[in-house]
């Protein structure tokens, strides 16, 4: 680790003033008053670079540099055969950027313990701590992929760091805010002859949602989107002949019970709907299977219900059991066979996993969503958070919001900073914060568990306000058989990390939508594709939004030769 080991100041005894500083080796320094622990000293090999004169804590704050800004016209003429071409780099806007104060100071590391976020509205770069940080230890940020030196003496950043912030490609997570430039889109058409710039300035990602919201209030909200039109694109998940034979079925375990005698399968059912226990999730299964006079009524998924289900206690039934079920509906003839050896499955001749087809009013309804979200991760950068948020909505329609008895809403967003957590990413935030108001007896408030303190919800109090919107957990959602996000969709500012596309996996969450791509430590296409992995028990769909900056581009736009 590079250090500046004994650092001295030299105090004039008659002023009491500090006039010089010196470096380890005699070497003077400019002094620098940087009120956060960080002092200017020289890296081996590396030139000057910014220490810690102290420890300091993770996430602070550590500089915020203003930034001079040159034309590109005149860095190309000029600054560019200059010494300065060490130290700029590209702007979003396209001029070149020269911090002040310590910002030009950070030398650059593979694995660094400083971030940075560039603020365009206050023309200024925030570095902040990425982990703590020991007296005597180098501060460094990552500049990018495309290095012009040869990197020196890379120990910085070692140790238990946060990979999501430190792999990301920016050397911590960027948001999405109003000045970012859109991508080329891929495929789209319809994007394609409106992506030139809005009043001669590159359209925001804000505005591109509100202009689809626009076009998607035109038309019959039923009328069919053809896929190109979609603002997304779907991540495809499976090979679609996977379970032709019967290893390769997959199935899950579901609570079942015998009912000796037929004329209570009626009975039966209807207390299986009042009870809640008919989820959507469900629904590629039917509900009864006859075997030699004997009819057997499958209860639900052990996942969504540990324990066994509570029985009408009049009924002459008997004990309950566990039985392997297929996950998912059969598309062919011969998994049909197979599948209905496990139990009885329903036949769905359209490709398993294919595009499900999406409506007008559909597609509106999530371009608001994802507008929400990039709002919501906005306002957490404001807040000095990670700029990341995940919302789950009240489902679009009507049939699902009744089964799934979720008529609110929630938005989380990333609490690592303020929690000092490193597991209060905002997806984990807001799945929880749903599993707690699921699993809650009597009030719309989460109930926090014993060993942790509640996630508190700012945005909540925004959405909780009209109380005709909510509607309290049925008593029966208490006994598990809709915690978590059965049947419901999110939105996401960020792709999921890992650990987060697992949460969703074990939540049973039908769908999520995200804006960035994390390529480095994402879950859901980046890094991994955790709902595509072999022998997952649940799948979820993965839709990505068109329009958004791809992480690879920007990559190039970090410190530039
Ligand atoms: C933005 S400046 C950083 C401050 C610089 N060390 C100084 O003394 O002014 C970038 C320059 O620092 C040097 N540098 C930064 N990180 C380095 C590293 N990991 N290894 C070697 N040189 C590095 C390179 O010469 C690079 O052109």
């Amino acid at each position: 680790m590079p250090t500046v080991s004994a650092d001295i100041t030299r105090m004039d005894a008659a002023s009491g003033k500090t006039n010089l500083s010196t470096d380890v080796n005699g070497r003077p320094v400019p002094q620098h008053l940087n009120s956060a622990g960080c002092r200017i000293g020289y890296s081996e090999g590396k030139g000057r670079g910014v220490f810690a004169s102290r420890p300091i804590d993770a996430y602070t704050v550590v500089e915020i540099s203003p930034v001079l800004l040159f034309s590109s016209e005149e860095y190309e003429a000029h600054g560019k055969y200059t010494v300065l071409d060490q130290y700029t780099f590209r702007w979003r806007d396209g001029r070149m950027a020269l911090a002040l104060g310590l910002g030009s100071l950070f030398n650059h590391s593979q694995s660094p313990n400083v971030s940075y976020i560039i603020d365009t509205k206050t023309e200024s770069i925030r570095y902040t701590t990425m982990r703590r940080i020991e007296t005597g230890e180098e501060l460094c940020i990552f500049y990018g992929h495309k290095l012009w030196f040869d990197v020196m003496n890379d120990g910085a950043g070692s140790g238990d760091v946060e990979e999501e912030e430190v792999d990301d490609g920016w050397g911590g997570l960027a948001g999405l805010n109003a000045n970012e430039r859109r991508s080329e889109i891929e495929d789209g058409s319809w994007a394609k002859s409106d992506a030139q710039s809005v009043d001669g300035r590159e359209e925001t990602f804000e505005s591109l949602l509100e202009r689809q919201i626009r076009e998607f209030q035109g038309g019959g909200p039923d009328e069919v989107v053809p896929e190109e039109q979609l603002p997304f694109t779907r991540v495809k998940l499976t090979d679609d002949e996977e379970e032709e034979e019967l290893s390769a079925v997959h199935t899950e375990r579901a609570w079942v019970v015998d009912i000796p005698d037929a004329r209570h399968i009626t009975t039966m059912l209807k207390w299986l709907k009042a009870s809640g226990l008919d989820t959507p999730s469900l629904s590629h299964l039917k509900r009864i299977r006859k075997v030699n006079a004997i009819s057997t009524l499958m209860l639900t998924y052990t996942s969504l219900s540990p324990s066994c289900p509570a029985l009408p206690a009049d009924l002459p039934l008997s004990a309950p059991y566990i039985l392997p079920v297929p996950s998912f509906a059969a598309i062919t003839s011969t998994s049909l066979s197979l599948k209905n050896t496990f139990w009885p499955t329903m036949f769905a001749p359209r490709r398993k996993l294919a595009p499900e087809l999406w409506t007008r009013g559909r597609a509106r309804w999530a371009c608001e969503r994802m507008l929400k979200v990039v709002k919501e991760a906005e306002e957490a950068g404001r807040r000095d958070e990670l700029p990341v948020a995940a919302y789950v909505p009240a489902p679009y329609d009507e049939e699902t919001r009744e089964a799934s008895r979720m008529r609110r809403e929630f938005v989380e967003y990333d609490r690592r900073r303020s929690a000092c957590h490193p597991l209060r990413h905002a997806v984990m935030n807001v799945v929880r914060a749903v599993a707690d108001y699921r699993a809650s007896s009597s009030s719309d408030a989460p109930s926090p568990s014993p060993d942790t303190e509640p996630v508190p919800s700012p945005s909540m109090d925004l959405l909780s306000a009209d109380s005709s919107s909510t509607m309290l957990p049925s008593p029966q959602s208490r006994n598990g058989s809709h915690y978590l996000l059965t049947s419901l969709t999110l939105f996401a500012s960020h792709e999921p990390c890992v650990m987060c596309s697992m949460a969703l996996l074990h939540s049973r969450v039908r769908e999520v939508f995200y804006a960035r791509r994390m390529p480095l430590t994402g879950g859901c296409g980046g890094l991994a594709c955790v709902p595509a992995l072999e022998g997952v028990n649940h799948r979820f769909g993965v839709n990505v939004w068109k329009g958004i900056v791809m992480e690879e581009e920007q990559v190039g736009e970090g410190l530039d030769a």
